[in-house]
């Protein structure tokens, strides 16, 4: 095979309902945002059972070359903090939380630390979060790019303050800037100015993980977050299952009137996968919380969604392709921020689904499915993690999907494709 060809993954057609239960691997969010305040906090922290993954795995990798000592301890992660310190390389691969998160923290430290990643990378947008940082008192060189690659020359110190930008692009800038502010000599004061900032759910973690860091943060203002200065405490944190990723999962009892449990399904979480109970349920599928976690019974009947995702935006590409093979029409909104995602998913859904013989259509800020006749193909992934999943969603009930570049998963969800032939034998 020529070096160039891509490699295809042949997704599991099922002939019947799936019938399991899956253990799925830690929530990245909270993995990479409890590593930040681990590495900011004044004494050691332990993660339990952090998600390992490719973003996550660059996370520590960036933490340890600034100085931060992250040990494994059987399935947890040790961290003992250091004052930042450079000079240091950092690899951001594609992971926005570690493109995002990290530049606040490394403007701490003393000395340079350079930042590039994955040709994505460099298309993703972090200008408003450089803007904010330069604001807020760090040295950026960026080359004018106001995008990677660039490098923060850390002082030791990051003034901080008050500071508006425009987050209507990613959470993760507002994010970034609360994880790392209560470090700063002043704090920080976050406004947001400009139209609805996605992800809601992602802020109230943020909040929520800085609260139990015991740091202040104060939310009273719409578009407003006031975090005070001072101390933070060390994580003691046991990370929940990733949602996002039980996306795929619940959507196969869904597509194939079957029945999952994805187990250990917080009761209280601030993770936007949690939103699948009532998204799914509108979709056709019957969700109950049991003793092992939550299950979702597929009732025979798929049916299209009319929905605003700005708030559960990484969602996207599962709802769409249980969308594709629903009976009804579907119309999704509000995730144009999407199009500056792992790739343009907005794009890329129509592509494929169309490319299966669907009925897919692009909307500035989202996409329209309707019924059709799907048939197999190659399903392309554009080096994203939750493409990939989603070809192998319509290839549990569509014959012949190929899926391009399956290892894509390994982005948050190294063994997909282990656990996705769990649920199919
Ligand atoms: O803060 C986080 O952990 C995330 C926030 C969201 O980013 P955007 O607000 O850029 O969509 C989400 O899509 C991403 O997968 C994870
Ligand atoms: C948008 C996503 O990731 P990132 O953290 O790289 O922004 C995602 O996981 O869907």
């Amino acid at each position: 095979m020529p070096e160039s060809a891509p490699l295809l993954w042949p997704a599991p057609t099922v002939s019947g309902p799936v019938d399991t239960t899956v253990s799925l691997p830690g929530s990245k969010s909270m993995t990479n945002r409890a590593m930040i305040l681990a590495a900011l906090s004044e004494t050691p922290s332990v993660v339990r059972r952090p998600l390992r993954s490719r973003d996550t795995d660059l996370m520590a990798a960036a933490l340890r070359a600034m100085g931060a000592d992250v040990t494994e301890t059987g399935a947890d992660w040790s961290i003992t903090p250091a004052h930042p310190t450079g000079p240091a390389v950092l690899d951001v691969g594609n992971a926005g939380t570690v493109m995002r998160f990290v530049p606040p923290l490394a403007a701490l430290a003393r000395g340079d630390v350079a930042f590039d990643g994955d040709p994505r990378a460099r298309e993703r947008p972090v200008g408003p979060l450089l803007t904010a940082l330069r604001a807020l008192g760090v040295d950026i060189d960026d080359g004018g790019r106001g995008a990677l690659p660039l490098v923060i020359h850390g002082r030791g110190t990051v003034p901080g303050g008050v500071v508006t930008l425009d987050a209507s692009g990613s959470s993760q800038f507002i994010s970034a800037l609360l994880l790392s502010g209560a470090r700063f000599s002043a704090g920080v004061e976050v406004r947001h100015e400009g139209p609805p900032v996605p992800s809601q759910p992602h802020l109230d973690m943020t909040v929520e993980m800085l609260r139990a860091a015991g740091v202040s943060v104060d939310t009273g203002t719409p578009d407003v977050w006031r975090v005070s200065p001072g101390p933070i405490k060390a994580v003691e944190i046991e990370v929940e299952p990733d949602l996002s990723n039980a996306a795929p999962f619940l959507a196969a009892a869904l597509v194939t009137g079957g029945t999952m449990t994805v187990r250990d399904w917080p009761r209280h979480t601030t993770q936007p996968g949690d939103a699948l109970r009532t998204l799914f349920t509108e979709m056709g599928g019957a969700v109950e919380f049991t003793d092992n976690g939550l299950t979702l019974r597929g009732t025979g009947e798929i049916r299209g969604i009319t929905a605003d995702l700005r708030e559960v935006g990484e969602l996207t590409p599962t709802i769409a392709a249980v969308a594709a093979l629903a009976s009804t029409p579907s119309r999704i909104t509000g995730v144009a921020h999407l199009r500056k995602h792992e790739t343009d998913r907005i794009s890329a859904l129509v592509t494929e689904i169309n490319r299966l013989g669907g009925d897919a259509e692009e909307l500035p800020d989202g996409l329209v499915v309707r019924p059709g006749k799907l048939h197999g193909g190659v399903f392309s992934s554009y080096d994203d993690h939750r493409m990939a999943t989603s070809g192998a969603v319509i290839g549990l009930v569509v014959p012949g999907v190929e899926v391009e570049d399956i290892a894509t998963t390994g982005k948050t969800l190294p063994d997909f494709p282990g656990l996705w032939a769990g649920i199919v034998s």
